[in-house]
């Protein structure tokens, strides 16, 4: 910690995802140019907001979450009647639209079914003041995303000792949430306080989130990062050069099942090998009670041409060869040393520990798991 004091490096915030000031419009960070261009998309209506979130312009669990947030609202703002039953129809038919974009990360509908339940909730008002609470509602989504991924950052970082090494797969840091992140939160709040880390940020193909978004966030804020292809990570692990795996999540089952980025599973099957422990961080909203386990949770298939010839100058394969491009995959609980919540650290057995956090209610205060003093 030489020369380095706390707040030497103060996490930025990062401009993800906001509405505009007249609030006829969501502007995002179009993350599929970083780190080469930074370049902001103007979405003013639904087909705009769909595309954003398919073409992972807007992407990580979180951020897709409160642009839809957003986007419910824009949409609602533009619902001309003053039908309640009418303008509650109307709505949740914005809500099918824009939930059939992405598929696995349960964040996106979460976060639409609260801007139908809070118009649902208030239906004996008048649609003018139901709009007024929409606006309201999508604002604290973003400000409760903030705050929990404050409390995952403190909560993951009782979990890691000043040098250690972690090797993180995909990207879950500010650009997938709001400023801290999840798991990139408690290395960057521990840089913040004067930690060093070493990290080891998987590329994570075909559409490289680890590459692009992970070493740009993790470099800007002064962490060691080392980039590594996927198939390295084996290699790193077996040289000793990593204490433990911090990976976030896009939907947790109700067994502790962890749907996240394609090729998660594999880092928990090396990590389990090489004897190195595995946590998954993510907000409470990211836990899907509904689905009892990972078998149950839709995996999202997307375009061949992303393993083919994204990215790429030249063919990397022949044209039209037969591609299997699953976007997701689901890592055993068993796998699974700890999943980081803003309510603490939960333990196995999942069931018990994850339906714990939620046994007050939303108002959840105290449950059979670690819960650090923050
Ligand atoms: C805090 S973001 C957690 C997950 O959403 C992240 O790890 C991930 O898998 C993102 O996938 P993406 O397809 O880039 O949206």
């Amino acid at each position: 910690m030489k020369g380095r004091c706390a707040m030497d490096r103060p996490v930025q915030s990062i401009d993800n995802v906001r509405l505009t000031d007249a609030e006829d419009a969501v502007v995002i960070l179009d993350q599929s140019l970083l780190p080469g261009r930074t370049e902001y998309r103007v979405l003013s209506d639904a087909e705009s907001l769909r595309e954003a979130i398919f073409s992972l312009r807007v992407r990580g669990a979180p951020a897709i979450g409160i642009c839809a947030g957003y986007g419910m609202y824009l949409l609602a703002r533009r619902i001309k009647t003053e039908s309640v039953p009418e303008f509650l129809a109307k709505l949740r038919a914005c809500k099918d639209y824009l939930d059939a974009a992405r598929p696995t990360a349960v964040n996106l509908s979460w976060a639409t079914a609260r801007m139908v339940r809070r118009a649902g909730e208030n239906a004996g008002r008048p649609v003018p003041e139901i709009v007024r609470l929409l606006g309201e509602e999508c604002r604290r989504i973003q400000a409760e995303d903030a705050e929990m991924c404050r409390a995952i950052s403190e909560h993951g970082l009782t979990l890691l000792r000043d040098g250690d090494g972690v090797l993180t797969h995909c990207n879950a840091g500010p650009l997938a949430t709001s400023r801290y992140g999840t798991a990139l939160g408690p290395l960057l709040l521990g840089t913040e306080r004067g930690m060093r880390f070493r990290v080891f940020a998987d590329e994570t193909r075909p559409l490289l989130q680890g590459a692009r978004l992970t070493t740009y966030e993790l470099s800007r804020a002064g962490v060691d990062v080392t980039l590594i292809c996927d198939n390295m990570a084996s290699i790193v692990m077996k040289n000793g050069w990593v204490n433990a795996c911090f990976v976030g999540c896009d939907r947790v089952a109700a067994n502790g099942d962890t749907a996240n980025k394609i090729g998660t599973s594999g880092v928990a099957i090396l990590a389990r090998h090489y004897g190195i422990p595995f946590y998954v961080l993510g907000p409470t909203s990211t836990i899907d009670r509904s689905c009892k386990t990972g078998a149950e949770i839709e995996i999202e298939l997307r375009d061949p041409e992303e393993i083919r010839s994204k990215f790429y100058r030249e063919p990397m394969a022949p044209e039209g060869v037969r591609c299997y491009n699953p976007a997701f995959d689901v890592t055993d609980h068993s796998l699974i040393t700890g999943i980081v919540t803003e309510r603490g650290v939960c333990r196995p057995p999942y069931t018990e520990s994850l339906a714990a956090l939620f046994s007050g209610g939303d108002d959840h205060k105290e449950g059979s798991y670690e819960h650090p003093v923050l």
